[in-house]
């Protein structure tokens, strides 16, 4: 399958540079955790990437499909945003067969944590259960490349492990672009670390780095990661 590569990606907010000159691939089969303070561009260069969001410049392609837009991207690129997404008035089985094609629908609906709440109505369920089938749906697009913004956020940590399993289990089949603030199951799940700061991307190969770059205090890498 054919590498996401992205390059010469900027953009500004207000005059203010929030990414400056980015480079950043992802092949088929792995997993690349993108970390950064709050504020540091994450949501935006994800946003970027998958086209709901304009740049000042960019390079996005996959293979030699150049990616400007989201028609452009669809079938290629598929993007869990940081916040709620879905209708709410409507079933979950519902949901499923709206947004993906026939043959991804029976891994879904058969998932042992969807099945119970196929007849439930979006609205009607907790965060953290809109968050799983939010992101089954994303994972299970057509697409080989998936950006998953903050796909942990107000989910269970039983269920954040299952995620984790889950999406190791699928990474053979696609790319993925991963980022959230629970940088220990990002750094779990991830091949790979790039660390966004002042619109630059640094690739961390020892967490220690995270400490040097003002992530994380000694404090606490000291008690998550000195036992
Ligand atoms: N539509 C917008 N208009 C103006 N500024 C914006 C807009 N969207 C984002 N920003 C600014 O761009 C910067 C990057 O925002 P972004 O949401 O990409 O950061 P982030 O790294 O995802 O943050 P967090 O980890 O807190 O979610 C922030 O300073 C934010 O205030």
């Amino acid at each position: 399958m054919s590498k996401l590569h992205i390059d010469s990606l900027t953009k500004s907010y207000n005059n203010k540079i929030i990414l400056s000159d980015v480079f950043i691939s992802c092949k088929k089969g792995e997993i690349k955790g993108l970390i950064g303070l709050n504020g540091s561009g994450k949501s935006t260069l994800l946003k970027i990437i998958y086209g709901a969001e304009k740049a000042d410049s960019k390079f996005v392609r996959v293979g030699n499909k150049i990616i400007k837009n989201v028609y452009d991207g669809r079938n290629l690129i598929s993007y869990l945003p940081q916040d709620s997404f879905l209708p709410n008035n409507i079933s979950i089985k519902s949901l499923i067969n709206l947004f993906l094609q026939k043959e991804n629908r029976p891994i879904v609906i058969e998932n042992e944590y969807v099945k119970p709440l196929l007849n439930k109505k979006n609205q009607d369920l907790s965060g953290g259960e809109k968050r799983i089938i939010e992101i089954l749906l994303t994972i299970h697009s057509n697409a080989k490349y998936i950006l998953l913004d903050e796909p942990f956020n107000g989910v269970s940590p039983i269920i954040k492990d299952y995620i984790i399993e889950y999406i190791k289990k699928m990474k053979l089949l696609k790319g993925y672009i991963v980022t959230d603030h629970d940088y220990e199951n990002v750094i779990n799940l991830a091949d790979k670390i790039v660390y966004l700061q002042n619109g630059y991307l640094k690739e961390i190969n020892d967490k220690k780095e995270l400490v040097e770059l003002g992530y994380m205090s000694k404090t606490t890498y000291n008690t998550v990661y000195k036992t």
